[in-house]
């Protein structure tokens, strides 16, 4: 068995991170860490646990006990990751971080994202960016330093890049978009996007019964996708393969991102100008998508003119995606649907350190969502 702590789990991403190891075949968890509630078993938090972890109590955030693990899951509010991280790597201990401060590959960037100076740019040159469809063959490196004994970092892609991502990409990896021209992403979110703690927005009189756009004109997501779309658009128009030092400009990304009154679940819809030489028909595009995800085991082309929609894919490590073509206003409109704490964040992170251990990447991953 591999060793796996979890720091956060209190959060809901954390306790996401508990639920799925209860049924994985090789992380055991051994340690769970929260300050606020210290010394308390997390079956007394989240009474799902009960029968599954009694007596797994709750240790403070510095505890020693993370440094015998062989992995901790850090469910940690941004800013906190990079202050964790540097003791667990001294240790040994291989960090898959679902928090925004291991997702860039360079500080610069993600200081402008964030308005918050990186603190520990030294330990970016050991992580990678976790989004296992799109980011495979880094994974893999990561997987190969971490099996010569290397203690490593994913930072994982958070729940709206997720959804933007799996949505986009294939349609930009094709060359099907106008690289110089705006795409809209809209984005609905469930309320556990928001964390456990509720706000003025978030408690249950705001957001029951009502849906409404926030962050705008410029919420920290944005950046992260502008990135990694520019990245695929770069790759299928000027590709510089090879070359790390040639750093892709950002897309063009409108990103608005909504509250809707669902527990869990996102639903990403994104709209992207064909490029002008671009030949393409419904079946086409369709393809692109199918040979995109034909070797995922949990992201899948749904077939043509079927939408993905949240409640399918509740509860899961899966996302579901789709695409069509306007072809009177030569646009291109693609959709993911994914559980903002599963594929958008804690089976994502279980799925990346199933790569970084050698794992089948969905081990443990395999559930389906209930009928809908
Ligand atoms: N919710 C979601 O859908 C998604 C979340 N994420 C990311 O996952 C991370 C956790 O999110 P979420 O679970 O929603 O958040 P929550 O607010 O629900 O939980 C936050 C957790 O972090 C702990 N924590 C707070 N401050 C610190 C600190 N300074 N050092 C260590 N731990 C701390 C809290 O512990 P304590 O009990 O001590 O307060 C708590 O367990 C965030 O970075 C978030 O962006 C990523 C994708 C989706
Ligand atoms: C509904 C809601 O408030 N969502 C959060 C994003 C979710 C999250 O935790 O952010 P990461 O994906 O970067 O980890 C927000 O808009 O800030």
């Amino acid at each position: 068995m591999i060793k796996a702590g979890i720091m956060g789990a209190t959060g809901y991403a954390g306790a996401e991170v508990l639920r799925i190891c209860a049924s994985h075949p090789e992380f055991e968890v051994a340690v769970i860490t929260s300050d606020s509630e210290a010394g308390q078993q997390i079956a007394d938090i989240y009474p799902a646990f009960h029968g599954v972890y009694d007596n797994l109590v709750l240790e403070p955030h510095a505890t020693d006990s993370l440094l015998s693990c062989d992995v901790v899951f850090m469910g940690v509010p941004h800013k906190a990751g990079m202050l964790h991280a540097p003791r667990l790597v001294e240790a040994g201990v291989t960090c898959i971080d679902l928090s925004a401060d291991f997702r860039f590959a360079h500080a610069a960037d993600y200081e402008a994202a964030y308005h918050v100076q990186h603190a520990a740019p030294e330990l970016l040159e050991r992580a990678t960016f976790g989004q296992p469809e799109t980011n495979r063959a880094a994974l893999d490196e990561l997987a190969a330093r971490h099996a010569a004994g290397e203690a490593v970092i994913v930072g994982c892609a958070g729940c709206y890049v997720t959804a933007s991502i799996l949505a986009a990409t294939p349609a930009l990896a094709a060359g099907f978009v106008n690289p110089n021209a705006p795409i809209i992403v809209d984005a609905i979110s469930g309320i556990t996007g928001a964390g456990r703690k509720p706000s003025a927005r978030t408690h249950y009189c705001s957001g029951d019964e009502s849906l409404e756009a926030y962050g705008l004109p410029l919420h920290r997501h944005q950046p992260e996708i502008a990135l990694s779309y520019g990245r695929t658009l770069s790759d299928a128009h000027t590709p510089v393969a090879g070359d790390a030092s040639v750093r892709p400009a950002p897309a063009h990304v409108i990103f608005t991102p909504h509250l809707a009154p669902l527990k869990r679940g996102i639903l990403a819809t994104v709209y992207l100008p064909l490029a002008k030489d671009a030949e393409i028909n419904d079946a086409s595009l369709h393809r692109a998508y199918e040979k995109a995800y034909a070797k995922s085991n949990l992201v899948t082309a749904l077939p043509q003119g079927v939408w993905p929609k949240t409640g399918a894919v509740a509860g899961t490590a899966r996302a579901h995606v789709n695409a069509s073509l306007n072809p009177n206003e030569r646009m291109i409109v693609a959709m993911a649907a994914i559980d903002n704490l599963g594929k958008g964040a804690a089976g994502q992170a279980v799925q990346c350190a199933n790569i970084v251990f050698g794992l089948a990447e969905d081990a443990g991953l395999g559930g389906v969502a209930c009928a809908s």
